[in-house]
């Protein structure tokens, strides 16, 4: 073994890692040695570092206060902690830095001073955020429908209980829109699966293009079947929505000579209205929807069926939301 004096081999290990060693005088604040891998990585010089005030300035903005309130108050405490921020560098990029600092006491238990290391966690930083980048993609996909784009039955379950709290507790109207392509089988038969898939974004399109206010929600049930929730939305507003979705489709004239209807595709659709009781279930208020597209089904198709009042009034409160 080398007959090396202590301080060197110290000096030696210290300044062979990869971590950065620094210390502070707490009761100057001034840095009393820095390691010399500080210049490669961030591109200040040692000498650079006098003060506590040049590791506060060469901070993001974003992450000083939160920082240096926190150093200092586990300081005084005379807590050993760790804090995460980016560090600018030279020529003015950021490096994520983690900083595990010992606090250093005497026999009267005053803080004398600071004894810490940095360490480059920039990668680590970046696969984090990618992980939640697609852990944020992941959920959004799951809740979309894969082939429209639009929400998915899982995203409606969601959304429906939401609204219906708050229609409840808001006293409220909500309304309920559900839509089913007519004769479709025939569309897919004829054109085949692939000009199917095609229809139905079509269709999505036209009815995200009907339900615009922002919390209106539009989403596929499944299959040929589509839905809107639409809160605050008194009965004739949402039957006049809902007559509004059937003539977008039918105005889009896609072609469809199998249709039992006529040459294009057409669209039926239930309506309900409700302000929800405290303890309702919206399961029934979903199914009395679904009998009313069932009705428009068996009335002939490409209609739409609400709540028999409001039959007379739809037709112009349509042309009213067209315009
Ligand atoms: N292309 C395509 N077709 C689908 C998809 N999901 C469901 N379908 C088809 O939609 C058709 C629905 O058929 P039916 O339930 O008999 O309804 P319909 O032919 O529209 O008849 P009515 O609703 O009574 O007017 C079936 O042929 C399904 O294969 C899909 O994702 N893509």
């Amino acid at each position: 073994m080398p007959n090396a004096p202590d301080s060197d081999i110290y000096r030696t290990l210290l300044e062979s890692t990869r971590a950065i060693p620094w210390t502070i005088d707490w009761a100057s604040k001034t840095f009393t040695y820095i390691g010399p891998q500080i210049e490669p990585l961030l591109g200040w010089t040692p000498e650079s570092w006098a003060t506590v005030n040049d590791w506060v300035e060469r901070m993001h903005p974003d992450d000083r206060q939160r920082v240096v309130d926190f150093c200092v108050s586990q300081s005084l405490a005379g807590v050993d902690h760790e804090a995460d921020y980016r560090a600018m560098t030279r020529d003015g990029r950021y490096v994520w830095i983690r900083d595990v600092v010992h606090v250093v006491r005497d026999a009267q238990g005053e803080v004398t001073q600071l004894i810490g290391f940095m360490f480059d966690i920039t990668e680590r930083k970046r696969s984090e955020e990618q992980l939640a980048e697609l852990q944020k993609t992941l959920e959004e996909l799951s809740y979309q429908d894969g082939l429209t784009g639009v929400a998915n039955r899982r995203m409606f379950d969601v959304v429906i209980d939401r609204e219906w709290l708050a229609a409840c507790r808001d006293r409220q109207p909500l309304s309920l829109v559900v839509i089913d392509i007519d004769w479709f089988k025939q569309y897919n038969d004829h054109h085949g699966h692939l000009k199917g898939d095609e229809c139905l974004r079509r269709v999505a399109r036209l009815l995200q293009s009907v339900a615009r206010r922002p919390r209106d929600f539009v989403g596929r049930f499944g299959g040929e079947e589509f839905v809107l929730v639409l809160p605050a939305t008194d009965r004739d507003t949402a039957a006049a929505i809902a007559e509004h979705c059937r003539q977008q489709v039918l105005d889009a004239c896609i072609d469809h000579p199998q249709s039992g209807t006529g040459d294009c595709l057409t669209v039926s659709a239930g309506v309900g209205t409700t302000v929800p009781e405290p303890g309702a279930d919206p399961v029934e208020f979903i199914e009395s929807v679904d009998r009313r597209l069932y009705q428009a089904k068996l009335g002939g198709r490409n209609r739409v069926v609400g709540e028999p009042a409001v039959a007379g009034d739809v037709a112009d409160r349509a042309a009213e939301l067209a315009h």
